[in-house]
Formats: C-alpha cells, sequence, structure tokens
C-alpha cells in the first residue's frame, strides 16, 4: 500500500532502519517516535564525519530549498547530539510523499552517530512541538503528510532479528493478532505518552508500581526503561539476576528461562515476551536485560515493547493503538 516501507533492525535490534527517498536520494534513516527532526548526513559534514555513510547532497536535487537563516540542533537522552542548517524537499517514504518537507542537513553529528554507519539520520515522529529548528518552528513528515493519507495514522510492526515496516495512512489487520485496544495520548510534553502504573510478573498478581506513573512509546529508544519497582520486581523472579554497575543494569544468565511481563498502557495491560527481554551478551554466561529501571521520572517504552506489540498512532484524535502480534 501507500506509504509502506521496510524497518530493517542493526545488530542486536539497537535500532531499525527505513529507506526514505529525498530529493532524488535513498537514506537509511531511524524512524523515531520519541523525537520530531528530520536530519540527515549531508555533504557539508567532514569526510571524517561522512566515512562509511551515505549523505544527502542539496547541491544534486533539483527539488532542494534553503530556508535563509534557519538552523537546528538536538540533543538525545543519551546524549548524542546533531546540528546544522535547513532546507525544504521533496521526501517519498513508500509513496507517501510530502513536497515541502523541513529537511535538516547535519553540519556536526556526535562520535556515536559517526561511528553508526548504517545510520543516515533521523526522521522524527513525536510531535511537531518538539521540533529544534529556529527561528521558525518545523512540521514533522506525518504533520505534513496527514491531510493527504487515507486515516491520519501511521503504524510500526517492529520484529526481533527480523525484517519489519512501518506503514502510513492505514492500519493493517493483517498485522496483529485479536483485538487493537486503543487508549488517549497526553500530547502536553509533545510525546506519545500515556499513564503506565500497573505491571505484572509472568503470572503474577498485578501491582501497581507507581500511582499516575507515565510513559511513552519510543521507536528510537531500544530497551524498555521502566520504574525501579517494576525493574526489581521483575529480577527478583531470574534466578541469579544481579543489577551490574559495570554492565550498566540489570544482567543474568543467558539460559534464564524469562517470565513474561505485563504493563499497562492507559489501564490495559499489554504483554512483553519473555524472550524478547534477553536482549545481549555481556560476557561468557551473562546476557543485558532488555527491560531497565530508568532515573527519570518518565517511562520509555523502546523496541523491545514494539517486538511484542503492533502499535498503530493516530494523529488524527491523539490516541495510540496496541495489539500483540
Ligand atoms: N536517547 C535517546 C533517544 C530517545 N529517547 N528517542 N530517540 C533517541 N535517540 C535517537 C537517536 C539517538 C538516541
Amino acid at each position: 500500500g501507500v506509504g509502506l516501507v521496510t524497518a530493517t533492525p542493526e545488530q542486536n535490534d539497537v535500532e531499525y532502519l527505513s529507506p526514505v527517498d529525498i530529493g532524488g536520494q535513498t537514506l537509511n534513516l531511524d524512524f523515531d517516535s520519541g523525537s520530531s527532526d528530520l536530519w540527515v548526513f549531508s555533504s557539508q559534514l567532514s569526510t571524517a564525519a561522512t566515512t562509511g555513510h551515505t549523505v544527502y547532497d542539496p547541491n544534486k536535487s533539483q527539488s532542494f530549498a534553503l530556508i535563509q537563516g534557519a538552523t537546528f540542533s538536538i540533543s538525545y537522552g543519551d546524549g548524542s547530539g546533531a546540528a546544522g542548517n535547513v532546507g525544504t524537499d521533496t521526501v517519498n517514504l513508500g509513496g507517501a510523499t510530502v513536497t515541502k518537507q523541513a529537511v535538516e542537513l547535519a553540519t556536526a553529528v556526535s562520535q556515536s552517530f559517526v561511528e553508526d554507519t548504517n545510520n543516515n539520520g533521523l526522521l522524527g515522529l513525536a510531535f511537531s512541538k518538539l521540533n529544534t529548528v529556529k527561528p521558525a518552528q518545523q512540521k514533522t513528515f506525518f504533520d505534513n503528510v496527514m491531510p493527504s493519507l487515507a486515516e491520519p495514522v501511521f503504524t510500526a510492526d517492529l520484529k526481533k532479528a527480523a525484517v519489519g515496516s512501518y506503514e502510513f495512512g492505514r492500519v493493517d489487520a493483517a498485522k496483529f493478532t485479536g483485538a487493537m485496544t486503543f487508549v488517549p495520548v497526553n500530547t502536553t510534553q509533545g510525546f506519545w505518552q500515556f499513564t503506565s502504573e500497573k505491571f505484572a510478573v509472568g503470572t503474577g498478581a498485578v501491582q501497581t508500581s507507581v500511582a499516575g506513573s507515565q510513559a511513552i512509546a519510543d521507536t528510537g529508544t531500544t530497551l524498555i526503561l521502566a520504574e525501579p519497582a517494576v525493574a526489581r520486581a521483575y529480577y527478583a523472579q531470574v534466578p541469579n539476576a544481579v543489577n551490574d554497575a559495570q554492565a550498566g543494569g540489570f544482567v543474568f544468565p543467558c539460559n534464564s528461562n524469562l517470565p513474561d511481563l505485563m504493563l499497562d498502557i492507559g489501564g490495559t495491560m499489554a504483554k512483553v515476551s519473555g524472550s524478547d527481554i534477553n536482549f545481549a551478551q555481556v560476557d561468557a554466561q551473562n546476557c543485558f536485560g532488555g527491560m531497565q529501571a530508568t532515573p527519570a521520572n518518565l517511562q520509555i517504552y523502546g523496541d523491545i515493547f514494539f517486538k511484542s506489540n503492533f502499535v498503530a498512532f493516530n494523529g488524527g484524535n491523539s490516541s495510540l493503538g496496541f495489539a500483540p502480534h
């Protein structure tokens, strides 16, 4: 269908990359529902920064136009970031097209982006109020393309170690099982944010971590970052699991039989498969948990959540749909 692109995982499913056509040039971008800038590796970057990357060259696009005086500068929760100038061009993903989309051209990127040679930029899918372009804030691709879509939605179908998809304009019932539950989203902070205060470990009792606790649906984050109470209760059920400061969080024997994790999304429980919580090997015996405690007071449900749940982002009524897949 129109607006369908692949989502290909990097090693260890650290992030997912999707092909985007910008002014006739195709770049693989990280679709990020936790931020709102579309920025790309550009020909203005140093050779050191672009080695191994595909870059966008505005001089080779007939449809590029500079936005005089516009700049961007973005920093992410993991300390990475990018900055540069801004223009518009035709952006086409899987047939869904915006003719004058703000495209932010990096003139500086942090080392983690330089080293991640599969990643040629980000396509932000959170709300446009988080966009960093100055002096005039710009709209996300989703905001711009929405009026032309059959339905004002995009979906994320991310898989463990397999190619999935993002789709704009429809919710494909063939991509999930059972009923899809929709919950209202609180857009105040510019995220796809909802209340998530309850959890259960395996078939255990549902309990409240922190009354009123909030979470965001964030395809740009690798793991699930949950309330410390959730992480402590979950790993208490995993023999020989420890919170290892050197590893940066909870680790456990790789051959552990991990329980499922139930998390509420706006009051309805969603399941995260225990097998998806075995994220990556850290030493001969131990593996790193795909769910960790967050120090912040906002939980981040990243790619680990999406591997068990097909998610629909409805920009028409600011709601989030989820279903097992
Ligand atoms: N940290 C972080 C983060 C987030 N919460 N959403 N997207 C993020 N990144 C996109 C590229 C690097 C980090």
